[in-house]
């Protein structure tokens, strides 16, 4: 058996990034124009195209055993009045679960269950030090509700892998919107 051999990475505060970056994954707005409500706000955002969340992955085998591990970053910033968001993901082996550890910013995670029957919905919220669990069977989206960038720790099982396919077709069942000033979660009139 070849040894896996023992990494440190690094989270740089000043700069906002991961040491040595690993595999960098940028999402723009044109990666996801479909999952914002407000679609004259994302053709006018468009013209400049702007990065919504990016996330370093260290890049470990996607096997059993090993643990997956990446640091998240999402621009602060809003289309239209829902700010700006991953696009969320249920793992491919559904029954895997992830922690999310927040180190600067804040935000809220939402999730919603894979069930035989009506999907259920959680909403967490994120702040610096807050250490999240999404249990098996959750898809989950984080979204940043701040000034600043949110970012955040994801560990989860070698194996999991992604799936989009449903989330990106039927979206969550919640949206997060600026209300008053406020974060309000409401109902996604859109869920399919
Ligand atoms: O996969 P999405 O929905 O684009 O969001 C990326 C997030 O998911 C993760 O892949 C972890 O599950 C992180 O790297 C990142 O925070
Ligand atoms: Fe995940």
């Amino acid at each position: 058996m070849e040894l896996f051999r023992p990494i440190n990475s690094y989270y740089d505060f000043e700069n906002i990034k991961m040491v040595p970056e690993g595999d960098l994954i940028t999402r723009n707005l044109s990666d996801m124009d479909w999952m914002y409500q407000d679609q004259e706000a994302v053709q006018e955002l468009l013209k400049e195209d702007p990065q919504i969340y990016r996330y370093y992955n260290v890049d470990i085998p996607e096997e059993e055993g090993h643990l997956q591990h990446c640091i998240s970053i999402i621009n602060p910033g809003k289309v239209g009045n829902e700010y700006n968001m991953t696009k969320g993901h249920f793992h491919e082996i559904k029954g895997t679960a992830e922690i999310y550890y927040t180190i600067q910013g804040e935000g809220m995670l939402f999730m919603q269950s894979v069930t035989d029957g009506e999907p259920e919905f959680e909403a967490l919220e994120m702040k610096k030090g807050t250490l999240s669990y999404v249990p098996p069977y959750w898809a989950h989206r984080t979204i940043n509700t701040g000034e600043e960038p949110l970012a955040f720790i994801g560990i989860y099982p070698g194996e999991a892998g992604h799936v989009y396919g449903e989330i990106e077709a039927k979206g969550f069942m919640k949206l997060l919107i600026e209300k008053d000033g406020e974060p309000t979660i409401i109902d996604n009139p859109n869920y399919k």
